[in-house]
Formats: C-alpha cells, structure tokens, sequence
C-alpha cells in the first residue's frame, strides 16, 4: 500500500520510511508548511493533519514530535523546534542547570486522516532518556542530546535500525502500521 506523509523533515522522513518500507508500505512524501497551534501534543498533532488533509484533498499522515523535560513539567515538549533552533544542543543542557534531574522523554504523534472532514486518528510512543552534552553524529535535530534509557548511548550514537527499534518514532509507527494494515479498502 502507500501513504501520502505531509512534513518539511527531511530526517522524519528517512526514519519513517526505513521503518514503514520493511513492511511494504510505500511512503509518498509532500513538503507542505502548515502552521502549528498551541496547545498539547494531541491538539497540535490532530490540527497539523485535519490542515494538511485539507490542502492535500486526501488522506494523509502526519507527525509531531516532542521533547518533553521532566524539570520543566514536559516543556519544550511540542515546541522543541524553537527552543533547539535558537538555543542549540548547549543550550537544552543549560536549560536545566539548578535543577536535580536531567531525565527527559520523546514522545511522536503521527495523525492519520482519511481525507478532509474525517477526524484524525492519533498513535503515540514515548522513549524515556535525559538530556546530555552532544555526543555522537548531528545531522538529526536533538539526537546527541538525548541518550535513551538503557542503552547509555545518545540516538546520534546508534546506527539507524538501532534507534528505530527504540526509538518514540519507531513505537509510534508500530501502532500506525497495525492500524492501516487493518484498513478495509487500503490498496
Ligand atoms: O527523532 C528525532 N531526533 C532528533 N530530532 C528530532 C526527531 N524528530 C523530530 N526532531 C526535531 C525536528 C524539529 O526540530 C522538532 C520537532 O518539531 P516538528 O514540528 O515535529 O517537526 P518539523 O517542523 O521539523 O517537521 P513537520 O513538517 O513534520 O512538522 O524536533
Ligand atoms: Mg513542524
């Protein structure tokens, strides 16, 4: 089967797609900017699909992902972007100096919709980890300052089916693999 994924990310897309193409379901991709809302997680994950369903005039999936810190009651969380563009990799781990617990988790909420007017269905899957000093390859987001509970490496450490084993993507698409393999008229 295929699947349209609307999203500006090019390493989501990677990652979605080495995870998706291992059970044969073909990822279309459409590189749409849509506006995020504030909100929870589930709140910006269910509008960024109903909008991009809409512009699309089809059925679609889209992704949000969050990195929530345990200190800060789960903020950034949903607006991770913002804070890892101005502040980068030094500034995560400094957000957190004076506080006695560095643990973090990622959470990744892909949205399914049908097409415009059907409401989006949510599958979520969290990694726990904490935030640490950059280690390993930057070329995806945070994943150097996020090492993943017991694997004492951060995701930029691991080569790619080891973090999508574990990782909050990989847990996510499990449920959405399940579900649109049990779609009636999937084709
Ligand atoms: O596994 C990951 N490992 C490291 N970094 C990651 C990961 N997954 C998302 N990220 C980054 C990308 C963006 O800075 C933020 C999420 O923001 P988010 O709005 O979901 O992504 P985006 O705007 O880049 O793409 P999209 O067009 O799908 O909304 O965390
Ligand atoms: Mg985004």
């Amino acid at each position: 089967m295929r699947i349209t994924f609307v999203t500006g990310n090019a390493g989501k897309l990677r990652e979605v797609r080495q995870i998706l193409g291992a059970s044969n379901i073909e990822v279309d991709s459409q590189e749409l900017d849509i506006p995020e809302v504030q909100g929870s997680t589930r709140e910006v994950a269910t509008a960024k699909c109903r909008r991009a369903a809409e512009l699309l005039g089809g059925p679609c999936i889209t992704e949000d992902t969050a990195l929530c810190f345990e200190a800060l009651h789960g903020l950034p969380g949903p607006y991770i972007k913002y804070f890892l563009k101005e502040l980068g990799h030094d500034g995560l781990n400094k957000l957190l100096v004076g506080f006695d617990t560095n643990a973090a988790w990622a959470l990744c909420t892909f949205a399914y919709s049908a097409g415009p007017g059907h409401e989006p269905i949510l599958f979520e899957g969290r990694t726990d980890g904490r935030i640490v000093p950059a280690r390993g390859d930057g070329r995806f987001g945070w994943d150097p300052c996020f090492e993943a509970e017991n694997t004492g490496k951060t995701y930029a450490e691991m080569q790619p089916e080891e973090k999508n084993k574990i990782s909050h993507r990989g847990r996510a698409l499990e449920k959405l693999e399940q579900y649109l393999r049990n779609l009636p008229t999937s084709s």
